[in-house]
């Protein structure tokens, strides 16, 4: 059966393409048809696009998904305090099933506020796979590394059996990454080996990169570079594509030498902002040719999933830093957390766009709110009054995983009273 969005207002994220009304009509989990004239028929599935705006599902482009277990536990502190004292310990509480549960949570969050893809790297990435199988989303998933202890080969067995068990997983829904988890808790010996894994396989790798100036700091300390030079000295950049998460503390130097790159920047402007980092050389990056996509960041840092909130900070903040409010426009945020986020999953040519041909991401927001009315131009009432909340049907690979805000996927009774009592015991005496 195929399913007809009639009358919609498309907001397509195709470079170039002014938002219109018209039709999507979808097959299995494909776009067969898009535009003015589709060839609708009577048994079609029909759902109703007026009053809706219709745009690909956000792509939240580096999460830690089991991290919403953490929501709000710590909160106004400095990062490798909280990381080193709240989360590190708060994690090795942690058992696979907890991971589920805040998966879970995570993408009944994400699903709700119309987030249809993830770049997640965490710990027991199986619970996770199950989550993401269950719940219905598109997941790149990564066993984030971290080699400050001896058991780095444990660490590297797990991330190797993710990849082996998991890529193309959930009818292709899943695919994997490799992922040493930054400059500093990765030494050269290990990192290289993440390497040259990610060249022998193909796979990209996900890295966070000078989130911090104590990070700067401490890799000049060691190694006499900038985090940026370290990973080109290694041959990071040679032949992987490569997604790096944060890229705040950037040189010129810095991002002249990742000119050319495979992959990409993850900006997380709202953990940037809550954590007081500093503001990412967004548009520089740009500038240099370098793509550049949205993420949260866990919600142990960054409090909420919520993307459109992203996307509206990713562009208040060039035009703060700049003092110019001609930066970073309001189509150009939406597409950042679209398309460009899926060109650093390596995702553009299935999602991240609604074109014909494409996999059935999408989501329709409900403009019939007074926040959102009238509609003098819809990519701005996106980039900066709709909420995640305003979103009122969300599909992934054709099939709904949210309708009239009722998730179909996901029993949230359930789903909290396991968050509830799992929350408790992780953080006890921490
Ligand atoms: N700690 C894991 C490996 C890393 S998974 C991803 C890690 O990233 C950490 N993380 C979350 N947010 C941030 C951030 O903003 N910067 C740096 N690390 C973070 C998170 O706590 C988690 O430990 C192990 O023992 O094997
Ligand atoms: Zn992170």
């Amino acid at each position: 059966m195929r399913t007809w969005i009639r009358n919609g207002l498309l907001a397509t994220m195709v470079e170039g393409e002014a938002p219109y009304c018209g039709d999507i009509l979808i097959e299995h989990d494909r776009i067969v048809e898009i535009g003015t004239s589709v060839h609708a028929s009577e048994e079609d599935k029909v759902i109703e696009g007026d009053g809706f705006a219709v745009m690909p599902g956000f792509i939240n482009a580096h999460q830690h998904s089991p991290m919403s277990l953490l929501r709000a536990f710590s909160d106004d502190r400095k990062l490798m305090d909280w990381l080193d004292r709240k989360m590190l310990p708060a994690e090795a509480n942690m058992t696979p099933e907890d991971i589920y549960w805040g998966s879970m949570l995570a993408m009944a969050e994400m699903i709700r506020s119309g987030t249809t893809c993830f770049a997640d790297m965490y710990i027991h990435m199986d619970q996770i796979g199950e989550a993401v199988k269950s719940a219905g989303m598109r997941a790149s998933l990564t066993r984030g590394l971290v080699f400050l202890q001896d058991d780095g080969g444990k660490r590297m067995g797990e991330a190797i059996d993710l990849v082996e068990r998991w890529s193309g997983a959930a009818d292709g829904r899943i695919t994997t990454m490799i992922g040493p988890h930054s400059p500093y808790t990765c030494p050269p010996e290990p990192l290289k080996e993440t390497i040259a894994y990610a060249e022998s396989r193909k796979l990209p790798i996900h890295i966070h990169l000078a989130e911090t100036k104590e990070e700067v700091v401490k890799i000049r300390d060691r190694y006499g570079v900038t985090p940026t030079e370290y990973l080109v000295d290694l041959g990071m950049f040679d032949r992987s594509h490569v997604l790096l998460a944060h890229a705040v503390h950037l040189t010129r130097k810095d991002v002249r030498l990742l000119h050319g790159m495979r992959g990409g920047v993850a900006h997380n402007p709202i953990s940037n902002l809550k954590l007081g980092c500093g503001i990412a050389p967004v548009t520089e990056c740009i500038r240099q040719g370098i793509t550049v996509g949205i993420g949260t960041d866990g919600a142990g840092s960054a409090t909420t999933l919520d993307m459109f909130e992203s996307a509206r900070a990713a562009a208040w903040l060039q035009k703060l830093d700049y003092g110019d409010p001609t930066m970073l426009p309001a189509g150009q945020a939406l597409r950042m957390g679209t398309l460009e986020s899926a060109k650093l999953l390596c995702l553009n040519r299935e999602v991240g766009t609604l074109e014909k041909g494409k996999k059935a991401d999408l989501i329709l927001v409900d403009l019939r709110k007074p926040h959102l009315q009238p509609n003098h131009n819809v990519e701005s009432l996106l980039a900066y009054a709709a909420k995640g909340s305003d979103v009122d049907t969300v599909m992934v690979d054709g099939r709904l995983l949210m309708q009239g805000r009722k998730l179909l996927t996901i029993d949230e009774e359930e789903l909290f009273g396991q968050v509830r009592h799992r929350a408790a015991r992780i953080v006890q005496g921490i």
